[in-house]
């Protein structure tokens, strides 16, 4: 799509030198060891993966350390020459890699270098509670606003009507798009908050948006939106941002016009990168939304294939929506329903598992 044209910003990004790379490969080789036959979306794999990214390269950790703590222009974090399996199998056809076995030193070096940003968790809502999820284009799928599309995918924030959305999220390319043209696009309020008008700053403060549940989340006897939600909140020369510019739906005219402002005006200050083979991009969610440019899917086991995980920044606070021991939160209605009747009446549901996701 011919529609982001700009560049305004280069991503922040730190590259691993060789030495750096052999040490972290040599980590995610004995994570796959000590990991073995164990399911990944438990409290004690991800303690095993957290423990030896305490010994992820000292550069690297500093780098998503500051991240962390004090963000950045573009909102994202790209780290470069990430180790990946030499020989990787066929892009998943149906976005579903049966074991993350043969993907084992990505997928360790993802979870580790996500560990200093947070806890890993995963929906049992989508891709069947996967704390690593595949993102590859599905055939039939291309006009979807969802990551197995090909079309451009609307900039948005990961599940923002969600009550446990993602603090961070993470993208790691295991292969490109044969034409290079898929851009992954990270835009923050901050870079263009002098751009926006007042009145418009104005509206995005008041909570006159609501966005409807990505297709995975909603299931029969939901409202299948979020409460009424503002786009800005927080700091006035460093806003938090929920936007999303396919599913959220302004509630007013004037909500209308102000959400429109917004994009006309991010647009162009998008940073955008074509993530490369042992790229890995970092998107704060709170402060930045993402999107990617359109690509062209051969469907012979060749395409585009990223790996995408996600973190919260306290485990803590989604206690009573997962299971004990478990990375995994319940599914959205049965969160919702226990927010509207009290605490975990019901037990919660075991993972079950949907195709879509944005
Ligand atoms: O394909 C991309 O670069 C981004 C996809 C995306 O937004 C996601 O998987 O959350
Ligand atoms: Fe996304």
């Amino acid at each position: 799509m011919s529609r982001i044209e700009i560049d305004a910003g280069d991503l922040e990004e730190v590259t691993l030198t060789h030495d750096e790379a052999v040490l972290m490969r040599g980590l995610c080789a004995e994570a796959v060891e000590a990991l073995g036959e164990a399911d990944l979306s438990t409290q004690a794999a991800m303690a095993t993966v957290e423990l030896l990214g305490c010994r992820l390269p000292e550069r690297l950790v500093a780098a998503l350390l500051s991240f962390r703590c004090t963000g950045s222009s573009s909102g994202g974090l790209l780290v470069r020459n990430v180790p990946v399996d030499e020989r990787l199998p066929a892009t998943p056809a149906d976005g579903y890699l049966p074991d993350w076995r043969t993907v084992g030193i990505a997928t360790a070096a993802q979870l580790m270098v996500m560990s200093h940003l947070g806890d890993v968790i995963g929906y049992a809502d989508e891709k069947h509670g996967r704390v690593v999820q595949d993102v590859a284009p599905i055939a039939g799928a291309e006009n979807y606003q969802e990551n197995s599309g090909s079309a451009y995918l609307e900039l948005h924030t990961e599940n923002g009507f969600h009550p446990h959305k993602p603090d961070f999220l993470s993208l790691l390319c295991l292969r490109p798009d044969h034409d290079r043209t898929g851009r992954t696009l990270t835009g923050t309020v901050q870079r263009v908050h002098s751009r926006l008008s007042e009145s418009c700053v104005r509206t995005l403060r008041q909570p006159l948006f609501r966005i409807q549940f990505s297709s995975s989340f909603a299931q029969l006897g939901s409202s299948g939106y979020s409460e009424p939600v503002a786009v800005l909140s927080g700091p006035v020369d460093d806003p938090e941002l929920t936007a999303d510019f396919h599913a959220m739906e302004p509630m007013t005219d004037e909500a209308r016009r102000a959400l429109d402002e917004l994009e006309a005006v991010l647009t162009p200050s998008l940073s955008s990168v074509v993530l490369d083979t042992g790229s890995l991009l970092v998107v704060d969610n709170w402060r930045a939304v993402h999107g990617r440019t359109g690509f062209t899917a051969r469907h012979d086991g060749t395409d585009r294939w990223l790996r995408r995980c996600f973190v919260v920044a306290d485990l803590r606070r989604s206690r009573g929506a997962r299971r004990a021991g478990s990375r995994v939160l319940a599914p959205l209605t049965t969160i919702l329903a226990d927010r509207s009747t009290g605490p975990a009446a019901t037990p919660l549901a075991g993972v079950t598992g949907s195709v879509s996701a944005r």
